[in-house]
């Protein structure tokens, strides 16, 4: 439970689902057009903000990542993850939180640099990544409820989150974002 209490999300995690099978009712055609797209969102957000952008990095720990998240990774029980979560804000405000997970096992060459990222995003390491490759969206409705304070004033409606697997020369990491209040879409 330790993965729960150092997480910004509260007691329980959001409910994700394949974008594929995600009711298209529920979801636009102009939301999809973004939250579907799979290019670098750091670089839109710095194009949206005429490079008025930077990463707030919340927390890094070593911790034993959630179960679906080391399902997703083909994670052990007991293996550990660097969990990162950031906060990407565009002209001073916060319109992105973001929370990725770099097995252990993952972090070897070139990416063991992920272990010091700081506040460079991690977007431009996996772009630049000459054998990168990204899996199909997971995607979700997430209760503001479910965010605390420290990455969210109280807001009542829910929010779009998203996430994916990408293998870096067959290395995996999880990347999920969720879309703060303060977001424009492109
Ligand atoms: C995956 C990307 O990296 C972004 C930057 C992150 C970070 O610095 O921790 C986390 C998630 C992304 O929003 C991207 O730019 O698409």
């Amino acid at each position: 439970m330790y993965a729960f209490q150092t997480s910004r999300f509260q007691s329980h995690e959001p409910k994700w689902l394949d974008c594929q099978k995600f009711p298209r009712s529920a979801l636009s055609a102009a939301d999809a057009h973004w939250l579907l797209d799979t290019g670098s969102l750091t670089a839109h957000l710095r194009r949206l903000s005429h490079g008025h952008f930077h990463v707030e990095v919340l927390a890094q720990r070593w911790q034993i990542p959630r179960l679906s998240e080391r399902r997703l990774l083909g994670m052990g029980d007991r293996h550990w993850g660097l969990v990162r979560e950031v906060r990407l804000h565009c002209n001073r405000q916060p319109w992105v939180y973001a929370r990725s997970v770099l097995p252990a096992t993952s972090l070897v060459g070139r990416l063991d640099r992920l272990r010091t990222l700081d506040s460079r995003p991690l977007g431009h390491l996996l772009f630049t990544d000459p054998h990168m490759s990204r899996d199909r969206y997971e995607i979700c409705k997430v209760p503001a409820a479910a965010l605390d304070e420290s990455v969210l004033a109280p807001y009542s409606e829910d929010l779009w989150g998203r996430r994916s697997r990408f293998l870096l020369s067959g290395h995996p990491i999880m990347v999920s974002e969720i879309f703060l209040p303060a977001f424009r879409p492109w």
